[in-house]
């Protein structure tokens, strides 16, 4: 059905302007003021910004993780995350050694087909590079549009690939047109403090925190950069929790090499402190890499604001506290790693971010949309309001104060890692190819609605924008 958004702010990453939006086969067909179309519906976004749907690059919904399963899968993930303004999910698909990639791929189209309410994406887990994998990874890429790969260098004897792989991922990486993410800890140092830590009787969550020091998300990031510029390939490093990280990302880039870096909520608002709570709560905050001394904070929001990192991802990856996060239980090495942030990404960049004066409100949608489609090949069809571009778009109350709760959240887990805190601003209904999936605040969508997307090659010239000085 047509719709016509009136009376709203449209917001871009790089316009804020009054207008009207027609909607037509889930399309944004006309931008301007008095639009006419017959049998449109008309909605009414008074009071209320209009920007195109966020697009939460770093989930994982579904996840084995640790003798576990994350909480919330493709249903009550992307629910929570429509509630929080997310229109688009970019899923880490896991692989294992050995196994085909498409059997990998299949497992995971298997837990989103009749599942998502939202359109989503997949990156795909690099743990080996040989001939089978060089041969399956052209069609990956041409028959899956899974343009983005992702090699962990933590994580020993689970996920973590040796720099070798990394190497050659990111020269493959460049042949064939893919971006290569990177979780950035050095593994092997991780695994001897840890053993050590234990072996000194040290089992508390916070020793998961004290055996991953800063320096070693540091060394990760600017060893996966030396690679980058070695092989003059592409790198996205996810989940930037320290300065020491962000400083390699900006020493990259000041050299010209193809470096992008995303941070988190947690890291932007929580610190080291949470993971003393007591009674095993610190447990709560176990993120790898871990939440970080307070100071961090002010590195990664400036960071934010000059551009030296690009993006916010959440890296849901959610466990109950009963059951789950209980596991590690006199042994802090067992607490399944990774929180429920996946609704709330929008919410604390908007009110710890643009109603608190550190980022611009064009920055924050360049942050949680435009950034993100361009890096992942999805921009234009996604992360902008423009003509021809899909009707994603979030209608946002900006004024609305709130407290956020476990007892509202949509998320399927038994604690928020907000909880208490108080905000300002709200999602109050959400479109996806035109549809509404959450209206005035309630959920309308219909799981399995929403996509598959096959995405465009990486392409670094569609990354540049006035502002950007980055010389490749
Ligand atoms: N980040 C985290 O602690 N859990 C999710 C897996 C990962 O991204 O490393
Ligand atoms: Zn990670
Ligand atoms: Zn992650």
């Amino acid at each position: 059905m047509k719709k016509i958004i009136k009376n709203g702010t449209i917001v871009t990453a790089t316009d804020t302007f009054e207008a009207e939006l027609l909607i037509e086969d889930g399309k944004i067909t006309q931008i301007g003021s008095n639009l006419l179309a017959v049998g449109a519906e008309i909605i009414d976004a008074k009071g209320c910004l209009v920007f195109p749907g966020g697009i939460d690059p770093h989930t994982h919904l579904d996840m084995p993780f640790g003798g576990t399963v994350t909480k919330d899968d493709f249903e009550s993930g992307t629910i929570a995350a429509a509630f929080g303004g997310t229109t688009t999910v970019i899923d880490f698909c896991l692989t294992n050694k050995g196994e085909p990639l498409k059997k990998a791929i299949q497992t995971w189209h298997e837990k989103a087909k009749d599942k998502a309410v939202i359109d989503y994406g997949f990156h795909l887990m690099i743990s080996e590079i040989n001939d089978n994998v060089l041969k399956e990874l052209p069609q990956v890429i041409e028959e899956e549009g899974i343009t983005s790969f992702k090699v962990f260098m933590a994580y020993k004897n689970v996920f973590q690939a040796d720099d070798e792989t990394l190497f050659k991922t990111l020269v493959t990486a460049k042949e064939l047109g893919a971006l290569v993410m990177v979780h950035a800890e050095n593994g092997d140092v991780i695994d001897y403090l840890t053993k050590k830590a234990l072996e000194e009787g040290k089992t508390d969550p916070i020793y998961h925190a004290l055996t991953r020091p800063p320096e070693l998300e540091g060394e990760a990031t600017g060893r996966a950069a030396h690679f980058t510029g070695l092989a003059n390939s592409q790198l996205y490093v996810v989940h930037v929790s320290c300065a020491e990280a962000a400083e390699k990302i900006a020493e990259a880039r000041k050299k010209g090499y193809d470096v992008w870096g995303e941070t988190c909520p947690q890291y932007l608002v929580l610190d080291q402190s949470y993971l003393e709570k007591p009674n095993f709560e610190g447990a709560k905050y176990v993120w790898s890499p871990p939440l970080r001394e307070k100071w961090n904070q002010d590195v990664l929001w400036n960071a934010l604001k000059t551009g030296q990192l690009q993006t916010l991802g959440s890296d849901q990856c959610s466990f109950d506290f009963k059951g789950q996060k209980e596991l590690g239980r006199g042994d802090f090495t067992k607490i399944p790693n990774g929180g429920p942030i996946i609704e709330d990404r929008l919410t604390i960049l908007f009110s710890e971010g643009v109603k608190k004066g550190r980022i611009s409100l064009n920055q924050f949608v360049d942050i949680t949309s435009t950034r993100i489609a361009k890096l992942f090949g999805l921009f234009p069809k996604k992360g902008t309001i423009a003509v021809g571009a899909d009707a994603d778009l979030v209608i946002f109350d900006p004024n609305i104060e709130r407290v956020i709760s476990a007892e509202t959240h949509h998320m399927a887990v038994d604690y928020n890692a907000f909880e208490g805190m108080k905000v300002t601003g709200e999602p109050v209904s959400v479109l996806v190819r035109g549809e509404f999936v959450v209206r005035d605040k309630q959920f309308v969508g219909k799981p399995g609605s929403g996509q598959y997307l096959k995405r465009a090659k990486y392409n670094v010239n569609s990354q540049l924008t006035q502002n950007q000085t980055l010389s490749i």
